[in-house]
C-alpha cells in the first residue's frame, strides 16, 4: 500500500487541515499519516484560537515517521510561523522524500489568518524551493508573487514568478475568481488548464486541503503530474458537489470512497480511469 504523509494543522471541526487530508487519503486507498504543526480551535464559521506545536516536537514527529516508514508522497498545509517552516524544510531536506505537494495556507475560508504575515519571506526562501508542486489559491499567489491577479493571463504570470522562486511546478487555483473554477498548472515550460463548472455553494471549507491531498495521493499512486492533477480536480469537484451543510458557516467537502470508486459513473457521468 502506498503511504502518504500530511504535515499540517488540526481542524477540530473536521472539514479542513489534517482531518480533510486523512479522509482524502482513505478515499484514494492510500495509507495516511500526520505530523501536526498547530492545533486550531476552529469551526465552519471562525477560528477561536490556536496553539502552535514546538518546532522540536514537529521535528521529532517527522523523525518518527521517516525512521520507520517509507513515504511515497508528502502533503504540506498550514505552516503558521517561520520557526515551524524552518523545522519542516530542514527535516524534509534531510529525508528527501519524493512528491512534495505544498499548499501555502494563509487564511481560513472565513478570513481568519492561519499564517503569520511576517513569515512570507521564510515561506519564499525556505519552503517554496523544496516543493515539487506548490498549490496557491489566487490571494496566496498574489502575496507570494507580489502582483495582482485579475484574469487568466495574470494567473500565468504569477505562476511563472513563483516558479522562479525554486519550486518545480506551480498550480494556481481559481476557486476565488469569478466564472468557472479554472486552475492553471505551470511546469516551467508549458501551461495546462484544469477547468470545472463553478458550483453555487458556500460549503467550500477544506477544498484546498482536499485538492492538494488528492494530488499527493495520485502522485504516490505513480500517476504523472498532469494526470494526478486531472484526477484530483475531478475528486475535489465531486467533493464540492456533494459538500455537506454541516455547521453555520462554510460547510465541508464530502469524501466518500464508495461514490468515488464505484458509483461515480452512475451519479455524475464521470468515470475514473
Ligand atoms: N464553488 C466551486 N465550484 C467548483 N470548484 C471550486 C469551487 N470553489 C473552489 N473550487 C475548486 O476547488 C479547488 C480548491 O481551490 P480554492 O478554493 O481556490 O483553494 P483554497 O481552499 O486553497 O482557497 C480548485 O480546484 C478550485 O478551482
Ligand atoms: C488547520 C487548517 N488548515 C487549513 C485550513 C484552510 O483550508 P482550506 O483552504 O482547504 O479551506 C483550515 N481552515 N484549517
Amino acid at each position: 500500500m502506498k503511504k502518504v504523509l500530511s504535515i499540517a494543522g488540526s481542524d477540530c471541526s473536521g472539514g479542513a487541515g489534517i482531518q480533510a487530508d486523512l479522509k482524502t487519503f482513505s478515499a484514494h486507498g492510500v495509507f495516511g499519516m500526520s505530523v501536526i504543526v498547530s492545533v486550531v480551535a476552529e469551526n465552519t464559521s471562525r477560528v477561536i484560537d490556536l496553539q502552535d506545536i514546538r518546532p522540536d516536537i514537529i521535528e521529532k514527529q517527522i523523525d518518527a515517521v521517516f525512521e520507520d516508514i517509507e513515504v511515497d508522497a508528502v502533503k504540506i498545509g498550514m505552516l503558521p510561523q517561520p520557526e515551524c517552516m524552518e523545522a519542516v524544510a530542514e527535516k524534509l531536506k534531510q529525508y528527501a522524500p519524493a512528491n512534495i505537494v505544498i499548499d501555502p495556507v494563509m487564511y481560513a475560508k472565513n478570513g481568519c489568518p492561519l499564517m503569520n504575515p511576517d513569515a512570507i519571506d521564510t515561506l519564499i526562501k525556505t519552503v517554496i524551493p523544496i516543493a515539487d508542486l506548490l498549490t496557491p489559491n489566487i490571494p496566496e499567489a498574489e502575496k507570494i508573487s507580489s502582483m495582482e491577479i485579475r484574469n487568466v493571463e495574470d494567473m500565468k504570470k504569477s505562476a511563472m514568478a513563483i516558479h522562479e522562486m525554486g519550486c518545480k511546478n506551480v498550480l494556481v487555483k481559481g476557486g476565488h475568481a469569478a466564472g468557472s473554477a479554472l486552475d492553471i498548472l505551470f511546469d516551467g515550460n508549458e501551461f495546462y488548464a484544469f477547468d470545472a463548472q463553478r458550483i453555487e455553494t458556500k460549503n467550500t471549507h477544506g477544498t484546498g486541503c482536499t485538492y492538494s491531498s488528492a494530488i499527493a495521493s495520485n502522485l504516490a499512486l505513480e500517476f504523472g503530474l498532469q494526470e494526478a492533477v486531472r484526477q484530483a480536480k475531478e475528486y475535489v469537484t465531486i467533493a464540492i458537489q456533494h459538500s455537506l451543510s454541516i455547521g453555520k458557516g462554510h460547510g465541508p467537502t464530502h469524501h466518500f470512497y464508495e461514490l468515488y470508486q464505484n458509483g461515480l459513473k452512475k451519479e455524475t457521468g464521470i468515470t475514473r480511469q
